[in-house]
């Protein structure tokens, strides 16, 4: 039984690259929850592309045993928080079950889009926040700025906060007794009915769904029946256990802390997140307060470029989904690309984990078809639908007017490219809602369609600040505007996968770029190849690539015949690589290459 007094649970909040796996593990290492020669970097980020990729998906959880200088030893539950802006859902659903926060700022930077994200999650789910200025071993580290930056622009107070390197570990040894003193010890009741928050879900290929709790009141042990209170289901609890990060068993989980349970679940869907978990019998009477569920907001087809793995990609995409609640699918044909799936997801940064995921461990190559938003129809008739997919357009004079959903949209700049920062959002349609400084940066709030920034506008302003603009967004809602489906047509056949929807007043620009950037990628035929851009049965924008016979090895004069095979090799390749629409084949990269706006 372990006692209130002596448990502090936490997450740690960070922009993106500022440190927070870097400093989890030090805490780790510190707390001697793990030897040090098993200590390999970023013990938390399980999975190979999170590692690659440095980011954070899954939450993760690990319990650590700390004595403190005054001789106590407590329990320090860290609960791992994505940092990125498509998961900002796992963000405030698993700040609900710790009391405090380390608030972390790389101290070469500064305040970034996501801190402000991230700690109002905090500030939201009332925790307690030490701010931890992270990296004060480089040269260009600014602790006083930081520190200003944090009281200016967050409006919290600065003077107890911690210089660390998580890096070297100075500082470490403060956090955690920071920690300790700081944060406030969790509440709940042993005698009340158990009340256990759902805080995640995870599926294992050995011991099926595992759950993630944060106990409230009551004790949890294994052989017991719970109930889901959302849908009333019963089930037998066979493991209960904590992550050190490893997964060791316990006898119980008392209030205040978190463990996890298993109790022979198949699907992560079967567990809702943010579900208050009790006793079959004698359980608690109100469950706590719901959070809302993700829903996806991004929408795309994913088509195997081998019609014959098709199968192979039913497999993979009902395997990650089994682990992903928030990722959707279902199936979808399509003339040009055959069959495949349409998926939905919480982002772009989602979207893409998927497809890498699927490419990589499943080994498929994949045509992705255009990003899409959901936009709302409202028919003349008066009823609604929702369009996932610009191919599915009703026919216009059934529709009365069309909704798009639309964010608000938080950077921040440094001063000397706020000028082109300002032209992005004004050229994606946006509505200037705030313009502030603070020190030399500027952030700027804009209310912009999310259709605009689906695409390519994170990799735009990262360009046109030159690595220093952050981002952030939430959606705010729907607004009508005047969109209109926009066709591309190869060889007079339209391309249903390079269909999309924009506003009218930019559709003969867009329509012209996409046709200029596909004649560019559409590789020569035998014949003369018409590329247009349509709305309805008007043409907006046409080019057209001449005929050529192809010769690729006519460069290689001298005759080397090993130099001859390589390339004729390297064009079969790239065969694979394409489809055929018609007569004509359309690489791969072509579909997602065409939508890029350069400027
Ligand atoms: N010099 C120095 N580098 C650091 C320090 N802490 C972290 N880094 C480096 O900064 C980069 C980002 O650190 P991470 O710990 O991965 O950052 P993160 O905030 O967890 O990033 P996400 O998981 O992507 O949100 C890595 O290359 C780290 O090695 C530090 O104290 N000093």
């Amino acid at each position: 039984m372990i006692d209130l007094a002596h448990i502090r649970n936490f997450s740690i909040v960070a922009h993106i690259d500022h440190g927070k796996s870097t400093l989890a593990d030090r805490l780790i290492q510190e707390t001697g929850t793990v030897l040090d020669r098993d200590m390999k970097e970023q013990m938390l980020d399980a999975m190979d592309i999170e590692r690659e990729r440095g980011i954070t998906i899954k939450a993760n959880t690990v319990r650590l045993e700390y004595t403190a200088d005054n001789g106590e030893t407590y329990i320090l539950n860290l609960i791992d928080t994505p940092g990125h802006v498509d998961f900002a859902y796992e963000v405030s659903r698993s700040m609900r079950a710790v009391e405090g926060s380390l608030l972390v700022v790389d101290s070469t930077q500064g305040v970034e889009a996501q801190t402000l994200a991230n700690v109002y999650h905090a500030l939201d789910a009332d925790h307690e926040i030490v701010p931890v200025f992270n990296k004060i071993d480089l040269p260009a580290s600014d602790v006083s700025r930081v520190a200003e930056q944090v009281e200016d622009v967050i409006g919290i107070d600065a003077s107890g906060a911690i210089a660390v390197s998580a890096k070297t570990g100075q500082g470490i040894h403060e956090v955690l007794e920071s920690i300790v003193h700081h944060l406030p010890a969790p509440k709940g009741t042993r005698d009340a009915p158990l009340k256990a928050m759902l805080v995640d879900s995870w599926y294992d290929a050995y011991l099926g769904v595992i759950v993630l709790v944060r106990i409230m009141d009551g004790v949890l042990k294994k052989g017991e029946r719970i109930k889901m209170m959302q849908n009333g289901s019963i089930h037998h609890v066979d493991r209960i256990g904590v992550f050190r990060p490893k997964m060791q068993p316990v006898d119980e989980l008392g209030p205040g802390e978190i463990g996890f349970l298993t109790a022979s679940i198949k699907q992560v869907r079967d567990t809702r997140v943010g579900d208050t978990i009790t006793h079959e019998k004698k359980g608690c009477e109100t469950p706590l307060p719901g959070f809302k569920p993700s829903v996806p907001v991004v929408f795309c087809g994913l088509f195997p470029v081998d019609s014959s793995e098709f199968e192979d990609l039913r497999d993979a995409i009902e395997k990650l989904a089994l682990n992903d609640a928030s990722f959707s699918y279902e199936m979808e044909t399509s003339a040009a690309l055959g069959f495949g799936f349409r998926c939905g997801f919480l982002g772009l940064l989602h979207l893409e984990v998927i497809r890498d995921r699927i490419e990589r461990e499943y080994n498929i190559d994949l045509i992705t078809t255009a990003p899409s938003v959901v936009y709302h129809i409202y028919m003349r008739d008066g009823t609604m639908r929702d369009l996932h997919n610009p191919a599915d357009m009703p026919d216009l004079t059934h529709v009365d007017h069309i909704e798009e959903p639309r964010i608000k949209a938080t950077i921040l700049v440094p001063d000397e490219f706020l000028g082109d920062v300002l032209k992005l959002c004004q050229d994606r349609r946006g509505i200037q809602e705030e313009l502030t400084y603070a020190g030399a940066r500027a952030m700027v709030v804009y209310d912009l369609p999310l259709n605009e920034v689906v695409f390519d506008f994170y990799d735009r302003l990262k360009s046109v600040s030159k690595g220093y603009a952050s981002f952030d967004y939430q959606m705010t809602g729907y607004r009508t505007d005047f969109l209109v489906k926009m066709q591309i047509l190869v060889n007079d056949e339209p391309v249903d996968a390079l269909s999309t929807m924009v506003h009218r007043d930019r559709a003969d620009l867009r329509g012209r770029a996409m046709v200029e950037k596909l004649k560019d990628l559409i590789p020569r035929h035998m014949f003369k190849i018409p590329i247009q851009a349509a709305i309805g049965g008007k043409v907006i924008a046409r080019e057209t690539l001449s005929a050529l016979r192809k010769d690729v090895t006519a460069k290689c004069y001298g005759g080397d015949a090993t130099r001859k095979r390589k390339l004729l090799d390297k064009q079969k390749a790239g065969k694979k690589k394409m489809r055929q629409f018609g007569k004509v084949d359309i690489p791969q990269e072509a579909f997602i290459s065409a939508l890029k706006m350069d400027s």
